[in-house]
């Protein structure tokens, strides 16, 4: 039996994604929310007072953010007043769905919902709209209405800043279409970990630097409720072929993994075959 080599008394219930240390699973929450609450600490992310509208999907990325952030506020009394709030895009079969493990998120975390719909605001669902466009530029509605949607939303609830669930591979993603794009400005935004900092109404991102397998194997190992299905039109999404690029880069940079070892303390981690990082000789 593996022991975790943070508490060495439980037994190692996975190999951690960033670091390939073993851990327990107590000894893996801590460490995120650790990880989450100094990332909170070094940019102030919040101050003392603020409200605080959490953008909720139901998707595993925000229903971990909902409760992390529960948590972290709860455990070090950061005194923010957070909330939730959901956009309903109108998708039937998808939103709908997943607006209902919203719901349940409100009586597990204890945090008020707010939902508002593209309905009330624009007077069009996206099923009205893909009826009218089709499902190829679809996403440009989806993405440019949902960015305003919670804008009003949050304006609405008197938030001071809105949370999202963005992680690293997101805006690993997005810095790659940007760059393909060629749209400089984006480029140079998207990375930061609050936008619009000078605005009345700014845009966090605490989980910038979590990556998504560990997001997925929190929720997992939590048991969290959330909703896992994909968007029954994003599969035209150029974000998709951005995503695979990446994985596949992963899937082969044993350069990377050996010198976040070098740069972490952990000299031995990435050396040796495992089925992720290939053989030794490989490279981005
Ligand atoms: N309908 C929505 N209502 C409220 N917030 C949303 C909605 N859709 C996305 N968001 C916010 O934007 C973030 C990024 O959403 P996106 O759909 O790009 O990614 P995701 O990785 O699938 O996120 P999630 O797992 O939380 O659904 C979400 O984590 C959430 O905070």
């Amino acid at each position: 039996m593996k022991l975790c080599v943070e508490c060495r008394t439980q037994r190692a219930a996975m190999r951690r994604p960033k670091t390939s240390e073993e851990l327990c699973k107590e000894c893996f929450y801590t460490a995120i929310e650790t990880e989450v609450h100094e990332t909170i600490m070094a940019t102030n992310l919040f101050r003392r007072g603020e409200r605080v509208a959490i953008g909720a999907s139901g998707g595993k990325d925000s229903t971990v953010l909902a409760h992390i952030l529960t948590t972290l506020n709860r455990r070090y009394d950061y005194g923010l007043d957070l909330f939730l709030l959901s956009i309903d895009e109108g998708i039937k079969g998808y939103r709908d769905d997943s607006l209902e493990t919203v719901k349940r998120n409100e009586q597990q975390y204890q945090i008020p919902l707010t939902i508002c719909s593209y309905k009330d605001l624009y007077g069009w669902t996206m099923d009205e709209i893909v009826a009218q466009i089709g499902t190829k530029n679809n996403c440009t509605f989806c993405g440019v209405f949902r960015r305003q949607a919670l804008d009003r939303g949050a304006a609405m609830m008197k938030a001071d800043k809105i949370a999202t669930g963005h992680n690293a591979d997101d805006i690993a993603e997005t810095v790659l279409l940007n760059f393909l794009r060629a749209d400089l400005a984006r480029l140079r935004r998207c990375p930061s970990i609050i936008t619009g900092a000078d605005s009345t109404l700014p845009r966090v991102k605490p989980f910038k630097y979590v990556y998504e397998k560990e997001i997925v194997m929190y929720a997992y190992f939590k048991k969290l409720d959330y909703f896992s299905t994909e968007c029954i039109y994003s599969p035209f999404a150029a974000r998709g072929l951005a995503r695979e690029f990446i994985k596949d880069l992963e899937a082969v940079c044993k350069a990377c993994l050996l010198l976040e070892g070098l740069n972490r303390g952990l000299p031995r981690m990435g050396v040796g075959r495992t089925k992720r990082n290939g053989g030794d000789d490989e490279s981005c």
